[in-house]
């Protein structure tokens, strides 16, 4: 009986640890809510910023709240200088999952309202990691370049700034809409590994940058947000390997038979259709009609489709495409390379840590604060649990 209760815990699948009001997710339906919103309603007419202030404070801005809002992202695109002179004498093949990582106790010795922990003080602190992980994110990867870092241009939006501060290329209107909704789409999503792991840290009451750094430790691994480039390493294999779309069959069956993920397929929570990567393969599409690379969404679809027929046939069932499978061909339509693909993420993501940050810091779902300690059951086998005889070095 107990081993029953053991296996059906591990990675704490199905374990309800806490309360949240920020987002909810249907697993069997793939309905994904942000406070009360479907995600294809604020995918369709909402705004990152707008969709970000919905998550830090419960409900959407009126008009003057967002100009405020938008206003305080643009004035906290700053990065301190010192972190420039630091990212100069980095070796340039730092992972830029690393860097970032790296970048947020740097942006907190910088923070003015680090020690304070009142809510506002909070709201402040997330407001300027908001604004500054995609100016930490471009500035990477131009200084990697041996390319100066660009100007913030005030005049763009959050969005298109980051395109522009990454690439040197302002981006057409419709480009900056399709990132926003690549914002969007991944601002939150429950209690999921890296947004658990920042409220882990924020349980202990440490502050909300060492919480964030965590997140993106978390984020970085190839079975959460990871996966988005490893989807496109996949498809760049698949393209190399497969001469014509009917050998992707083959391909999908031997990579599983090797004991290989298909990446960007399965997850933890939905046992159907990802929402977000419906509205993510439409726009790959899209993009690829836009940019001739059409080649890339029918091996995508035939990827998922084997893969799906695959799982099936062995009798996996619920495997389907997660955020990931698509995301990396719409942003790499984009001009986004492969390893910003997972930062990218993240400078989405930051929304929604902050937030869950925020609820667990003030007990905003359930009440009193508490600090996350669970059990692990000892299988430790030396000499009895508390059997051994200490040797001295001499002895051993
Ligand atoms: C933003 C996000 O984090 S979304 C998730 C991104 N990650 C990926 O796309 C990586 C690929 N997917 C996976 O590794 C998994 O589906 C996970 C980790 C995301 C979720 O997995 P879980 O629902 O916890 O199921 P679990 O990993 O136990 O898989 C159940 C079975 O299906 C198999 N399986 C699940 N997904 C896949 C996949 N993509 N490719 C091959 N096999 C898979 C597992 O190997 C396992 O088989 P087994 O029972 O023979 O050991
Ligand atoms: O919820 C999860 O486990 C992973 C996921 O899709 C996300 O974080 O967006």
């Amino acid at each position: 009986m107990a081993e029953e209760v053991r296996v059906k815990n591990i990675g704490l699948r199905g374990v309800t640890v806490a309360d949240t009001k920020i987002s909810y997710i249907d697993g069997e339906h793939g309905i994904l809510i942000y406070r009360g919103f479907r995600i294809e309603e604020l995918a369709e007419r909402s705004t990152f910023p707008e969709t970000a202030y919905l998550l830090l404070n419960g409900a959407l801005p009126n008009k003057q709240q967002l100009v405020q809002f938008e206003q305080e992202l643009v004035e906290g695109r700053q990065l301190p200088a010192y972190l420039y002179d630091v990212f100069k004498k980095l070796p340039r093949s730092s992972d830029p999952m690393d860097v970032l990582q790296a970048a947020v106790p740097l942006l907190a010795v910088n923070d003015p309202d680090l020690n304070d922990e009142s809510r506002e003080a909070n709201v402040r602190k997330a407001m300027r990691l908001i604004a500054r992980f995609p100016v930490v994110v471009a500035a990477w990867h131009r200084i990697r370049h041996g390319l100066e870092p660009l100007p913030s241009d005030d005049s763009l939006s959050h969005a298109a700034n980051f395109l522009w501060q990454l690439t040197g290329q302002k981006p057409d209107a419709e480009t900056a809409r399709d990132f926003d909704i690549c914002l969007i789409l991944h601002a939150d999503h429950t209690f999921n590994a890296s947004t658990f792991a920042c409220r882990e840290v924020v349980s202990t009451q440490a502050h909300m940058y060492a919480g964030v750094a965590a997140g993106v430790g978390a984020l970085s691994g190839s079975l959460h947000g990871g996966a988005n480039a490893r989807v496109m390493e996949m498809l760049q294999q698949v393209e190399s390997e497969v001469k014509a779309v009917d050998e992707v069959g083959a391909w999908v069956r031997d990579r599983i038979d090797r004991g290989e993920k298909i990446m960007g397929m399965g997850h933890a929570v939905y046992k159907t259709f990802d929402p977000r990567s419906k509205i993510l393969k439409e726009m790959s599409l899209r993009l690829g009609k836009k940019t001739g690379r059409e080649n890339w969404y029918r091996l995508l679809t035939r990827i998922e489709e084997e893969g799906i027929r695959e799982f099936e046939k062995r009798g996996k069932m619920g495997i389907k495409i997660n955020v990931d499978f698509y995301s990396g061909s719409v942003y790499a339509m984009m001009g986004i390379p492969v390893d910003i693909m997972t930062p990218v993420f993240a400078i989405s993501r930051i929304s929604g840590w902050c937030s869950h940050i925020i609820e667990e810091k003030f007990g905003e779902a359930q009440g009193k604060p508490a600090l996350y300690r669970p059990k692990a059951e000892y299988v430790g086998d030396y000499c009895g649990p508390i059997g051994c005889e200490f040797k001295p070095l001499t002895e051993r």
